[in-house]
């Protein structure tokens, strides 16, 4: 089958490149032009492990090709799919202008039944607002053309994109016709899991009830960290604990100092602003956002509290992105700790593999080091912020002869605190006993 893709960002270029290795033929567009003269080398706009030979060799074989030029590929491509961004607005609710800009020109060019598929994360209701967007263009036309629009929300993570693309635990697809049905079963008939048939609105509702559901769990796990310090638990062994019981399940129970991501923060404020806009405001997911505006924060208490004063204490930063395997920092707690540690007058060197150009244009002129080692180096402690293995993978035996201060205040609960201990180290996680 011939598809558009249109917006090749994260989601619409892992989901081009997916489609492609699924044996169609894939046209993909951007209106940023750099972008696109730069995919059409292969070089990424992101950091995603292994996606740049893959995507070589399928713009090689023409599988896939990148253009700026949309009424062209929807001419050419009986399925166009829509990938463009749902940024925050200043009131939480998402920024649908991309996606309407989208679906206007659509409207305007599309000459013959066309099956249009939203991929981007919207709103409960935009499928069917995006519907009659598109209908009163071809109207104005008066040329009788139909197609059919589906919500086909879209689950990867980052770092683990294209293997989500690939081989995803579900296909949500909400339709209305037989017709649109047989068309995504063609579409998807090489990926090998279950699919979901659903209303395009209640395929809206599964996006942002998944992305909640996910937060909150973090968020749950973050509040009971706060209270199991306390009483002198330890939220590692309550995870494992709870995690075996298979209704609650292993994953998402990572205490930490908060998830970020382009995801998971703008999700939770959109389906919050919605919710109140209805006027039935969901108070769990609220509660769950703001233990999250907090969690670095209370944190980064712990770390004052224990060194009693920040002021011209170096402080080494190790992660930089919201998680490992991503360059992505949206969102990123790294930014909530910095700016801390700003606001309390410390000296910061900070390490990241992939992160550090996106963060040094916000914060020019911090000390920025090539390894972790240089970044720890004569520090008056140690803040672990994201789990890389570069960061795991320090010799902490050996290391603890190179910092100024022993103290490591792990974000991620990513080193086995006893360990520490024998090696030296004053070491503070989260939810967990200082050692
Ligand atoms: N990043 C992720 O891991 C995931 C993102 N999503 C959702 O997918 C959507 C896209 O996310 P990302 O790929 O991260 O966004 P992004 O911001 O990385 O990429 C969006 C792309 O759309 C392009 N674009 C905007 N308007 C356009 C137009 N009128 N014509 C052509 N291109 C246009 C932009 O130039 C940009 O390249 C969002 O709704 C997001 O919530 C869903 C699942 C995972
Ligand atoms: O809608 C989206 O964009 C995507 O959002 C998330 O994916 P992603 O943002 O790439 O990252 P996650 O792996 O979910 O992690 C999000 C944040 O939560 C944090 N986290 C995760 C798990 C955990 O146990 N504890 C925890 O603090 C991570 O460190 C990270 O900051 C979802 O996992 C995807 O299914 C979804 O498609």
């Amino acid at each position: 089958m011939n598809i558009a893709v249109i917006g090749t960002g994260y989601v619409g270029t892992t989901t081009s490149v997916a489609l492609a290795m699924n044996g169609h033929t894939v046209f993909a567009i951007d209106h940023d032009h750099e972008k696109v003269e730069k995919l059409n080398r292969s070089i990424l706009p992101f950091y995603e492990d292994g996606m740049e030979e893959v995507l070589k060799n399928l713009v090689f074989k023409r599988k896939l090709s990148f253009t700026n030029n949309l009424n062209d590929c929807i001419d050419k491509c009986s399925i166009l799919f829509i990938t463009v961004g749902t940024p925050s607005l200043p009131d939480g609710l998402a920024d649908l202008s991309f996606v309407e800009e989208v679906a206007r020109k659509i409207g305007r060019f599309m000459n013959e039944y066309k099956v249009i598929v939203i991929k981007s994360t919207v709103p409960v209701g935009t499928g069917a607002k995006i519907k009659k967007m598109i209908e009163n263009e071809l109207n104005k036309r008066k040329l009788g053309i139909t197609f059919d629009l589906i919500s086909n929300p879209e689950f990867l993570r980052e770092g683990k994109a294209l293997h989500d693309a690939l081989f995803p635990e579900r296909i949500v697809i909400g339709c209305e016709t037989e017709r649109a049905q047989q068309s995504m079963k063609e579409l998807y008939k090489d990926i090998n899991t279950q699919v979901l048939f659903t209303t395009v609105i209640d395929a809206e509702m599964i996006k942002y009830a998944s992305n909640a559901f996910l937060a909150t769990k973090i968020s749950f796990m973050n509040e009971l960290s706060r209270f199991c310090e306390k009483i002198g638990a330890d939220v590692t062994a309550v995870a494992k604990g709870i995690g075996m019981d298979s209704r609650i399940g292993p994953q998402f129970l990572q205490a930490g100092i908060g998830y970020g991501g382009s995801c998971f923060p703008k999700d939770v404020s959109a389906l919050l602003a919605l919710a109140s806009k209805e006027n039935t405001p969901l108070q769990i997911v609220q509660a769950a956002s703001k233990i999250n505006e907090t969690q670095a924060e209370w944190f980064m208490e712990k770390v004052k509290k224990a060194l009693r004063n920040l002021s011209e204490k170096r402080i080494a930063i190790l992660g930089l992105t919201f998680k490992p395997q991503t360059d992505d920092i949206r969102e990123a707690p790294s930014l909530k700790i910095i700016d801390y540690l700003i606001q309390n007058k410390a000296f910061i060197t900070a390490y990241d593999p992939k992160g550090t150009e996106h963060v040094k244009k916000i914060y020019p002129d911090l000390c920025y080091t090539s390894t972790p080692l240089e970044a720890i180096k004569g520090a008056d402690a140690v803040i672990i912020v994201t789990e890389w293995k570069e960061i795991m993978d320090i010799d902490w035996k050996n290391a603890i002869n190179i910092v100024s201060s022993p103290f490591v205040f792990d974000g991620r609960n990513a080193l086995d605190a006893s360990t520490m201990k024998e090696f030296g180290y004053h070491y503070v996680g989260v939810g967990r006993q200082d050692s």
